[in-house]
């Protein structure tokens, strides 16, 4: 008989590292250690609008203040990059992001360079993504390090681990595969894309799976070893709600399994706040 699906709970998980990060702010505040994160946000689309201010009210949960900065649609690279200088050179602003994806007029790879990787909270600026690399200490990209946490908080293991990502976008699936190698050098990492030959196959022999392509239902319950560990990013909006990258009949297939919504989103704003934290401590170690 097969075992039920355990769910990958990254909602109650968030909750956990929120209330773990509320002890660490109040200590860093008892040594004057003050913490604030930035957002940038460029344009009106409603889902990135949801996820800023879903990072404002978890910054106001655990005692970390916020800065808000949305400019309109229109604006241009040169406007952003103002904002950025604005906020690297705002001493009560330890770290900020900006929210991707940017109007494609944009120059997303200038945003990026401008901040201060000391105040890189996404971990995405070229220092960091190098850091990344060596293995050195600093900030991570959210939804890689939400799925590895998630991964070690549920004991599924890596080492050895035949590990699929599908998709390969800068957020997500390029810094997850770096991620993964990092926290263990046994793991084989695949990164597929929509050139991969027979996707089937590859999903078919991993141990684990992320759906991060953005592409609603596109791996199939039948796609899934049996018993594998399944990560679900992917978001696709309908009139019916949200689907993700992973079919619902992979419930009873997968051995553990994100839920859509409440698996990896909300784990990809806790790390947000992991990462400011740490930045902090970083930069203020207690004696
Ligand atoms: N600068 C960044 N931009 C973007 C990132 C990022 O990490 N840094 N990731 C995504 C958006 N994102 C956070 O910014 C994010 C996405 C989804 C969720 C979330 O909680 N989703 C819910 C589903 C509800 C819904 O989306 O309507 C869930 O999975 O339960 C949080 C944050 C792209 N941009």
């Amino acid at each position: 008989m097969t075992e039920p699906t355990v769910v990958l709970d990254g909602k109650a998980t968030a909750k956990d590292i929120r209330r773990e990060l509320t002890e660490r702010v109040s200590a860093l505040a008892a040594r004057q250690v003050a913490t604030g994160l930035g957002t940038v946000l460029i344009g009106e689309d409603p889902a990135s609008r949801a996820y800023v201010a879903g990072k404002h009210r978890d910054c106001a949960e655990i005692g970390v203040s916020s800065f808000k900065i949305t400019l309109p649609a229109g604006a241009s690279t040169a406007d952003a990059l103002a904002a950025l200088d604005d906020l690297n050179s705002e001493p009560a602003c330890t770290g900020y992001i900006v929210q991707l994806p940017v109007p494609a007029h944009v120059d997303r790879t200038a945003l990026l360079e401008r901040i201060d990787p000391d105040k890189d909270a996404d971990g995405l600026h070229p220092v960091n993504l190098g850091r990344l690399v060596l293995g050195a200490p600093g900030p991570l990209p959210c939804t890689p390090r939400g799925i590895v946490e998630l991964l070690r908080r549920y004991s599924v293991p890596l080492d050895g681990a035949e590990v699929v990502v599908v998709g390969c976008g800068i957020t997500v699936g390029r810094p997850l595969g770096l991620l993964l190698t990092r926290e263990s050098e046994n793991a084989t990492v695949t990164l597929c894309n929509r050139g991969t030959r027979d996707l089937r196959k590859h999903l078919r022999e991993a141990d684990i799976v992320v759906g991060a392509a953005g592409s609603a239902a596109l791996i199939d319950g039948s796609d899934i070893k049996p018993g594998a560990a399944v990560l679900d990013v992917g978001i696709t909006r309908t009139e019916n709600g949200i689907i993700g990258d992973i079919a619902p009949n992979a419930w009873g297939i997968a051995g553990h399994l994100t839920p859509m919504p409440g698996g990896v989103g909300p784990m990809t704003r806790a790390m947000l706040l992991v990462n400011i934290v740490e930045a902090a401590e970083r930069a203020f170690p207690a004696r």
